[in-house]
């Protein structure tokens, strides 16, 4: 899909095969591009251009039975603030045939004990795990998270983390998630695109974009004159193992430090930088020359 705001072209040709039952994490900096395409396949924003399929259907033509079956957790609704939190949901519940139980869901995103408080006195966390409840009282097939857990202290974090595990993988339901935090990504997500300046940099499991990264592992030490030591190599037993030998016995400060995914993340996010510095200098790149496609094998 492509998209331009006036214009300003913000999304570049994004491709993505998101699979049935995947939590997939649309990573990426400020202004990349997560919520314009967020919006675009949940259906509330018109494409400049592309194909996108959304549980068999274009999301610009989906009808109420197509909506019925995807849920939304947007980045802030912020109407409803009279209403009392049960209230508010057994209302929503009322839109769905087979809604989740109202009190059972309250239950699950921890919210029992808020359940006769107005909605304008919950904190912002509480607000946010409402705005959850309210993405899944339908029972959706499809949820899209934008930015879940902005404003989320750790303890609600990891709460709501295992609660959309829960979802995944005993409901088997399908997960798009837009995030900037990379523990985030990498706890949750079967699967992350990095997404910078309107264009997939890269796509893979965390594991293999932490393995993909040319950014290899990190051995450091002190030398025999007391000098702080670094190399990059792609075969740290190795260098360790001729360090050794060299020095007949112990390596002082020896540390081996394996590429993250922060690493990855941060390789794109700077590349993108240094390419556009130097698009004036007729350093430029051709699309999709420097996606890094990771198989899923
Ligand atoms: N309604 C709009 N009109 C014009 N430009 C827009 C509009 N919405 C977004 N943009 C621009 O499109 C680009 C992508 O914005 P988008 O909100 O999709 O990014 P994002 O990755 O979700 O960022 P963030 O992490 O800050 O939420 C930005 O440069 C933004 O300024």
């Amino acid at each position: 899909m492509t998209m331009s705001y006036g214009g300003r072209d913000v999304l570049h040709g994004v491709d993505l095969d998101i699979r049935r039952g995947e939590v997939f994490a649309l990573l990426g900096p400020n202004g990349a591009g997560k919520t314009t395409s967020v919006e675009i396949l949940e259906g509330f924003r018109r494409r400049s251009g592309g194909e996108v399929r959304v549980l068999g259907a274009d999301p610009e033509r989906g009808d109420d039975a197509w909506r019925a079956r995807v849920g939304l957790v947007l980045q802030s609704w912020r109407d409803h603030g009279r209403w009392r939190v049960a209230e508010l949901l057994a209302h929503f519940a009322t839109y769905y045939r087979g809604p989740r139980d109202p009190a059972a869901l309250l239950a699950l995103v921890g919210l029992s004990e808020q359940a006769g408080q107005r909605v304008e006195r919950l904190s912002g966390g509480q607000r946010r795990r409402l705005d959850v409840a309210l993405g899944i009282v339908g029972h959706p097939e499809l949820l899209f998270l934008d930015e879940p857990t902005t404003g989320f202290d750790p303890r609600a974090r990891r709460e709501f983390h295992a609660l959309v595990e829960r979802l995944a993988h005993e409901e088997g339901v399908t997960v798009l998630l837009t995030t900037h935090d990379l523990a985030e990504a990498e706890r949750l997500a079967d699967r992350i695109a990095m997404l910078v300046a309107g264009r997939i940099r890269a796509i893979g499991t965390p594991a293999e974009l932490a393995s993909s990264a040319a950014a290899r592992a990190e051995v450091r030490w002190t030398d025999a004159e007391g000098t702080p030591r670094r190399e990059r190599t792609g075969d740290p037993s190795r260098l360790v193992w001729e360090l050794h030998r060299a020095a007949s016995g112990p390596i002082a400060d020896l540390e081996v430090s394996r590429p993250s995914l922060e690493d990855t993340y941060l390789r794109m996010v700077h590349r993108e930088g240094d390419a556009a510095a130097g698009a004036g200098g007729g350093v430029g790149h051709q699309d999709g020359a420097m996606t890094e496609e990771v198989s899923a094998a």
